[in-house]
């Protein structure tokens, strides 16, 4: 059955919760202090997942990410879905480069990205995996390495500079040929592609991506209709939860 075109994630709200999901889900100090002994306990019982979304722009990542979202709310998991970059100081600032990206150094387009993870970890991503959510997120390190190598940045120094956010349990990367994502930004988004999403710089990010090594990537071919992706998102995503002690789910 063709499910209904998901709408794309709305990209206004920050950090993006599905209604039903607000931000006391996520807040460690919104339950009363627990004892000492108690604390040891919740803490090792509490391990959320991290499952994050990664690839060159208009490959269909914020379409799949919704589609699991609703699939995994459907069966009453604990799942929150977030995205890079966020909507708060650092993300508002790196949205001005999107028309204007020479404007700002390699080295100043960098540390924003990297001031906007770290609040990002901060605020909301390590209390959630803390109070043991699955946390679905439109982009993550990933995309620093590969976008910033773009610009010349060497790919794992990058994510050297990244080792203050928890690594995800599962990186879903999203492949198409750039032209492809080019093409479905203009016909489906109904956009005109900014500065990071001109052809050569996707082919080169895209180069960066499919050569970063890491366990947790797992590619997704991302040719195909949407129902089609969605599955092999599933079967990931499923194997994943299969081996999680707090997830023993089947999808
Ligand atoms: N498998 C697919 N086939 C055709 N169009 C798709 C597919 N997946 C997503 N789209 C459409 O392509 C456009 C870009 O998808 P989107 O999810 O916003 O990509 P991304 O988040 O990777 O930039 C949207 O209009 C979306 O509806
Ligand atoms: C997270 C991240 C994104 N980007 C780029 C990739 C995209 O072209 C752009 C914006 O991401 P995108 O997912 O298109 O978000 P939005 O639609 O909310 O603007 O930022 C980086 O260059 N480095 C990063 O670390």
């Amino acid at each position: 059955m063709k499910p209904d075109k998901p709408e794309r994630l709305d990209k206004n709200a920050q950090p993006f919760m599905p209604s039903g999901c607000n931000k006391t889900d996520i807040n460690p100090t919104a339950t009363e202090t627990p004892s000492e002994e108690e604390f040891s306990d919740q803490h090792k019982a509490a391990k959320g997942l991290l499952i994050v979304f990664e690839g060159t722009d208009g490959t269909g990542k914020s379409t799949q990410l919704q589609l699991l979202y609703t699939v995994l709310r459907n069966k009453n998991l604990p799942v929150i879905a977030t995205r890079e970059p966020t909507n708060g100081q650092y993300g508002q600032l790196i949205r001005k480069l999107y028309t204007n990206r020479t404007e700002s150094s390699r080295e100043e387009e960098l540390e924003l990205f990297l001031a906007d993870r770290r609040e990002h970890v901060n605020e909301l991503i390590q209390p959630a995996l803390d109070s043991g959510k699955i946390i679905l997120c439109d982009r993550y390190f990933l995309s620093t390495a590969a976008y910033q190598g773009a610009l010349g940045f060497d790919p794992e120094e990058v994510l050297e500079r990244n080792s203050f956010a928890p690594d995800p349990d599962l990186a879903l990367l999203f492949q198409l040929p750039a032209q492809q994502g080019i093409e479905r930004i203009i016909s489906g988004r109904k956009e005109k592609p900014n500065d990071f999403e001109q052809l050569e710089n996707l082919q080169k990010t895209a180069r960066i991506f499919a050569n970063l090594r890491r366990p947790y990537i797992k590619i997704i071919d991302a040719d195909g209709s949407i129902e089609e992706v969605h599955r092999r998102v599933l079967n990931h995503v499923s194997l994943l939860l299969s081996r999680s002690p707090d997830f023993q789910e089947k999808l």
